[in-house]
């Protein structure tokens, strides 16, 4: 069985006071990590201090991007190995308003998730269509396009080991999330396209995140759908409380 992996994508939110006040509740209210996974995706100044606070807890610190060299003249950039340093976990790679704001492309997100398992790092990787792109048809093939070019030239461990997030961009901070049919359909596909690019035992052990307005009042419906393991939650994992309902959900005894 795939253990439930909740992540709270903070984006670019909070002041260093809030980043800690959420860690001091959170931290020792989260479920054992044997239960579900829970993960706080952080802006890069408050890293390492959250790494810190969160030593020998069940929470887990992940950043919100990276460069995909490891060191070199690429100002404003943070590499892998500075990431490894500070303790962090996980690492969101390809997040669409990347994609979008920041002309990201797949080659950019695959060599990303190459430098995040050069170094450690557990790559969570973001694909997901527009509305234009839903409404044309062409969900599966976006995808689909998505996951084979971030995943190229892994071995067949590195994928099982992947966490793929599937996020619709229609979906994100807009309140209108995808049914949980909608986004069980994507992420049953996105299972078939590891299947046949990996191997069936990458598909079965890869797990896959909805994204895109979750929130406690619909967790559980998503959660339950047959190939979404998890979760990746911007507005929601704002506050404490709301974060803790929603690793709540991912339990499981
Ligand atoms: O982009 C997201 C998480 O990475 C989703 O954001 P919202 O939960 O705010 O819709």
């Amino acid at each position: 069985m795939r253990k439930q992996v909740i992540a709270g994508n903070w984006k670019m939110n909070k002041t260093h006071r809030e980043a800690e006040d959420f860690i001091q509740t959170a931290k020792n209210e989260v479920p054992s990590a044997d239960q579900v996974e829970s993960i706080v995706v952080a802006p890069f100044p408050f890293l390492q201090k959250l790494v810190e606070e969160t030593e020998g807890t069940s929470l887990k610190i992940g950043a919100q991007n990276m460069h995909f060299e490891e060191n070199g003249a690429f100002t404003g950039e943070v590499s892998p190995v500075m990431l490894k340093e500070l303790g962090v976990s996980h690492v969101v790679l390809g997040h669409s308003e990347r994609r979008e704001i920041f002309k990201e492309t797949d080659e950019d997100v695959n060599k990303k998730v190459h430098a995040a398992f050069k170094h450690g790092l557990t790559p969570i990787i973001c694909v997901g269509e527009s509305l234009e792109q839903r409404e044309a048809s062409e969900t599966m093939d976006v995808v689909e396009g998505q996951v084979k070019k971030a995943l190229e030239g892994l071995t067949n461990e590195q994928c099982a080991e992947t966490i793929i997030a599937y996020e619709p961009i229609w979906a994100i901070g807009t309140g209108r999330t995808a049914t949980s049919e909608q986004a069980n359909e994507v992420c049953t596909h996105i299972r078939k396209v590891v299947s046949e690019y990996v191997n069936a035992d990458a598909a079965d052990a890869v797990r896959i995140q909805y994204g895109g307005s979750v929130k406690p009042a619909n967790v559980d419906e998503l959660l339950s759908q047959s190939d979404i393991d998890g979760a990746l939650v911007g507005g929601a994992s704002l506050e404490a409380d709301s974060f803790l309902k929603l690793v709540e959900a991912g339990k499981h005894e």
